[in-house]
């Protein structure tokens, strides 16, 4: 996560990058730089060093995260921020700062075992994100990455199924070829069982090799079905956590089939890790929308004010797929375990929890816990189910007798001081007409307002709203009511537009077009980062459950029947009555 960032000089006698773990021996050749925020972290990229502000800081990028090594930071921020600067101002870091960085003991190295390698997740998604990331410098140059699976492969195949999948990004052109050559052979592939010990113990030794002596530090990347994970946890705890630096591991959602399973499933997981080490990745979570919405609340003055049930007079919550997701839910996890739990539920308690008392990832979930415990829990009365029918063939049958829920439409309600009566209104689905990610906060109408009847019949589209969209085109939205020009006085209801596309076009760095770093690129850096905000920690994921578990309860005892709609439709109906029942008028199509 980056929220500030600065192009400067570096000096041609600069040795290695600041990411690069293994050394720090820097010179640059100007005494002092701007800075624009506490927290630092650096690269060098075209011969600039790079310093970026936000959730990293400059010893994380050396030595992990806050929760592994708090004194340490500590004793570096002291050292950062020094002299006359005042909290807020541009803190200038001295040429003896950069100096002393050579007396910085070396640097862990760091190891990614990606265990599933063969799956789809992990050709699709997981190595393209570590080649872009190791392509930006984020990975030490001597980092190793493996890939474990059950298959009989070498290290030559593994390699060319990744490079099948490795691209390069419009922003990632120059010396791409060297850079995934680079990449490629710093890959290693280990062949074992998921549910024996013998596996992780030659990917411990394998790890060893390449690390030697030196402090190292360790990422595994659980991409196995539901059914390997706890082996595979439990090996890795037993086997191959770091002898001499952190362990960290990423599970990947779902969570658990219900609170029971997933109860079961953290018992296991805490078993053998500590909380801190453990990631759920829901990549949902990793988009620059998600990331936005505590910058957006916690970093302008016009909103938080106004951030409660006084203002605010419903929040809805759009996940609108066009794709189809058959194969996914025809084992019956549906969308409300696969999206709702996750993605919406957290989406709800960044928008909703009280300021928290810094950037620090446990001081984040603890506010996201506090609220998501406060939600009701949800009436089956106040969700509704849909389904999309087959494509083909008879226009009345489901897909499958088996599958999931592909839609819900749900009323949420937060019964605390802040959000008291406020209708969260969501509709998540798959197989619909758009493609289409928002969220819409409606506010009030103006008590007493002067020129009511300026603004029409529907006094509704006179209210104010701020609309946040992820997709498609990203953009930031507010509805404000303003006078058409001309003679008489009549009001438009206008959008003030801060459309991404147009807005971040080109970024500071060389001014080169630049993509938006994919969501596992993002959240994996976090971990490598040891920033968990985004991560959800065993208390919110329980609390999660316990808002959907009565109508899990119910489609699993009564087996409820979804309200079935057409592929690429709009919805089931009862999705609008829904909308009425809460008084809340249906956002825009
Ligand atoms: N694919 C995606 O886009 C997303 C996936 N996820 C989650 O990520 C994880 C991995 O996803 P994905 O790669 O699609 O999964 P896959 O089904 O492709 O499985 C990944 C690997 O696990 C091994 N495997 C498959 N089935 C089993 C089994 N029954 N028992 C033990 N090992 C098995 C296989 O490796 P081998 O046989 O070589 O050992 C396979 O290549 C899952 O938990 C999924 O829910 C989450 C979000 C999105
Ligand atoms: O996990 C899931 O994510 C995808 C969205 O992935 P993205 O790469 O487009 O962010 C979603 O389509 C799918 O329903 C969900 O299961």
């Amino acid at each position: 996560m980056s929220l500030t960032s600065c192009l400067l000089p570096f000096s041609q006698s600069a040795t290695a990058p600041l990411t690069s773990t293994c050394s720090c021996h820097l010179s640059a050749s100007f005494s002092t730089f701007p800075v624009s925020s506490r927290n630092y972290y650096s690269y060098l990229r075209n011969e600039s060093l790079v310093l970026n502000g936000g959730g990293s800081n400059l010893w994380r990028r050396f030595y992990g995260s806050a929760a592994d090594l708090r004194s340490e930071e500590t004793i570096l921020e002291t050292d950062l921020v020094t002299g006359s600067h005042k909290a807020g101002d541009s803190p200038y870091v001295s040429k003896q700062f950069l100096d002393g960085l050579s007396d910085v003991p070396r640097g862990a190295s760091l190891c990614i075992a990606v265990v599933g390698a063969t799956g789809e997740l992990a050709r699709g998604k997981i190595f393209p994100a570590l080649f872009a990331l190791y392509y930006s410098g984020y990975l030490p140059e001597d980092v190793g990455i493996f890939g474990y699976s059950r298959k009989n492969l070498t290290d030559e195949d593994l390699r060319s199924i990744i490079a099948s999948t490795l691209t390069c990004r419009v922003d990632h052109q120059e010396n791409c070829g060297d850079k995934m050559d680079a990449f490629l052979s710093r890959t290693y592939y280990i062949n074992g069982g998921y549910d024996n010990r013998d596996g992780m113990s030659r990917l411990d030794k394998r790890m060893k090799q390449i690390e030697g002596v030196s402090k190292a530090n360790r990422i595994f990347y659980l991409s196995v079905p539901q059914e390997a994970l706890v082996d595979v946890a439990c090996n890795i705890g037993d086997k191959a956590q770091a002898p001499q630096g952190w362990t960290r591991i990423i599970v990947e959602k779902p969570f658990g089939f219900n609170s029971y399973s997933s109860h079961q499933l953290t018992k296991s997981l805490l078993s053998k890790f500590e909380e801190r080490q453990i990631y759920r990745i829901d990549h949902m979570l990793g988009r620059n929308l998600i990331e936005n919405l505590t910058v957006l609340r916690f970093s302008n003055l016009v909103f938080e004010p106004l951030w409660n049930r006084t203002y605010i007079r419903n929040v809805q919550v759009i996940v609108s797929e066009s794709v189809a997701q058959t194969a996914k839910y025809s084992d019956g996890y549906g969308i409300i375990r696969d999206i709702f739990h996750s993605h919406i539920l957290q989406t709800i308690a960044l928008l909703t929890m009280e300021p928290p008392i810094s950037l620090d990832g446990e001081d984040i979930r603890n506010e996201k816990v506090k609220v998501l415990r406060s939600t009701r829990r949800l009436d089956p009365a106040d969700a509704i189910l849909g389904q999309y029918k087959s494509r083909s063939g008879d226009k009345n049958e489901a897909i499958l007798n088996s599958v999931g829920p592909t839609y819900c439409a749900a009323a949420l309600y937060i019964d605390n001081a802040r959000w008291d009566g406020v209708p969260f209104l969501v509709r998540v689905g798959t197989g619909l007409i758009k493609h289409r990610v928002e969220i819409h906060v409606q506010f009030r109408h103006v008590p007493g307002n002067i020129y009511r009847d300026n603004i029409g019949v529907n006094i509704d589209l006179g209210t104010n709203e701020l609309i946040l969209r992820d997709e498609p085109d990203e953009a930031i939205l507010v509805k404000i009511n303003n006078k058409v020009p001309g003679l008489g006085l009549q009001l438009d209801a206008s959008e003030l537009n801060l459309l991404y596309k147009d807005r971040h076009v080109l970024v500071f760095l060389n001014f080169a077009p630049t993509q938006v770093p994919d969501s596992y690129e993002h959240l994996i850096h976090d971990v490598i980062d040891g920033d968990n905000h985004l991560f959800m920690r065993s208390d919110e994921v329980a609390a999660a459950w316990n808002i959907l578990s009565p109508v899990l309860d119910e489609i699993d005892k009564h087996h409820t029947a979804p309200e079935l709609y057409e592929f690429g439709g709009r919805g089931p109906v009862g999705a609008y009555y829904l909308w009425a029942k809460h008084g809340v008028p249906w956002a825009d199509e």
